[in-house]
């Protein structure tokens, strides 16, 4: 029976953790228990968090009124909640993997299989490197992706919706994925492209940047579907320049457009970026990150950083005006409104010259 532990405990992690939980209990091929690895937190009453969840069933900082399901365990302590996992879930916000990989060095279980639920991307001196890439270099192990139209709290409430898993081997391990993460309300297909599932669900993160700059610039309907679109050509270019063999329809699944469009009407990073436009980016995301979000974290504002420092590297800025015109507002080195400029014929011609002609 295979025993499966999630490695992070945010908003995400812990539905996921509940989505699996639910499956380990009916499922005989799985141990029962989840062990699920939390970053430890003191909560303002004094209590641990994770305390607190072994003794309510419930995340009370990252998913208040959820139970989690008793078998769900809560485990302060990495190395213990990885040591006998033959499954192991990352859910980890990107910028935290780099160090949480380097903690489970030869920690693993010989034979253990992993899958990334995060969603984002390191740049190094070689190049860029993609989460699952990270994770099976560090720790030696086989990494599928899961991305999808997937807002956590919406799941959490058991609202129906569809994922992707992306693999790069084998079938039959994508297939115990599925049958690991799938509900009756949660509904996951498996897809031969890794690269092209994570990319989708890493690149996706700077489009609903641009979205918010327009929700906070008042722009309406017709300019954030522009702006979606637009992005959507971006996405699939960037992803081919980096893996040509990036399939065309893994953008026509849920990982794809159906992540765009839910990313771009209700996610984080779009509610967070509206309000950096409504406050004509006098505030930082920083600042605006930890008063919004309460202790979630944002991946769009970080990826916009690490794609232009590729794009900038490779010389390939001008084919990808969305993408650097969000790293470059969100840094204030543009303001909010440069996202789409159309006030005057002046600047029609430097829409056009930024999208209109584009190469892509
Ligand atoms: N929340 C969603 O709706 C959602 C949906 C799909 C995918 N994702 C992706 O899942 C990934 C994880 O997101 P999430 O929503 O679970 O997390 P989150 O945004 O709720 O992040 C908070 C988590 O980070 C942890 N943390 C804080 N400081 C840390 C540190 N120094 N080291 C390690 N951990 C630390 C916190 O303990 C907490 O568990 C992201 O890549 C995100 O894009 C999120
Ligand atoms: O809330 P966001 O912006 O981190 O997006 C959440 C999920 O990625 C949507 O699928």
């Amino acid at each position: 029976m295979s025993k499966v532990t999630v490695v992070g405990s945010g908003n995400w992690g812990s539905v996921a953790a509940k989505l699996i939980a639910s499956n380990t209990l009916r499922l005989k091929n799985f141990n029962d228990e989840v062990r699920m690895w939390v970053f430890e937190e003191t909560l303002p009453g004094g209590e641990k968090l994770t305390e607190v969840i072994n003794q309510t069933n419930e995340n009370v900082k990252y998913l208040p009124g959820i139970k989690l399901g008793k078998n769900v365990i809560a485990d302060p302590n990495l190395e213990n909640a990885v040591k006998d996992a033959d499954m192991l879930v990352f859910v980890s916000p990107h910028q935290f993997m780099e160090g949480i990989c380097k903690l489970l060095v030869g920690k693993i279980k010989d034979g253990a299989e992993g899958i990334s639920l995060i969603k984002g991307m390191e740049v190094k001196k070689e190049g860029p490197c993609m989460i699952s890439t990270l994770i099976s270099n560090q720790l030696g192990i086989n990494c599928s992706v899961l991305m999808g139209a997937n807002i956590a709290n919406e799941i959490a409430m058991e609202k129906f919706s569809e994922a992707t898993v992306g693999y790069s081997q084998h079938k039959e391990v994508a297939e115990r994925w599925v049958q690991l993460f799938t509900t009756p309300y949660f509904i996951v297909t498996a897809v031969n492209d890794v690269e092209g599932v994570e990319l989708c669900g890493t690149l996706k993160n700077i489009v609903a940047i641009a979205a918010g700059f327009v929700d906070g610039l008042e722009m309406g309907n017709n300019t954030k579907a522009a702006i979606m679109r637009l992005g959507l050509k971006e996405m699939m270019a960037f992803s081919k320049l980096l893996f040509p063999s990036v399939k065309d329809s893994t953008f026509f699944e849920s990982c794809g457009v159906a992540d765009l469009i839910t990313t771009c009407m209700g996610g984080r990073n779009r509610k967070v970026a509206e309000a950096y436009a409504r406050n004509g980016g006098k505030r930082s995301f920083e600042e605006l990150e930890e008063e919004l979000l309460k202790g979630q974290k944002l991946q769009g504002v970080l990826t916009a950083k690490e794609v232009y420092e590729v794009l900038s590297h490779h010389g390939w800025l001008e084919m990808f005006p969305l993408f650097s015109s969000v790293n470059l507002i969100s840094q204030g080195r543009l303001p909010p409104s440069a996202i789409v400029e159309h006030s005057d014929n002046k600047s029609r011609c430097l829409y056009t010259r930024k999208f209109g002609n584009s190469s892509l």
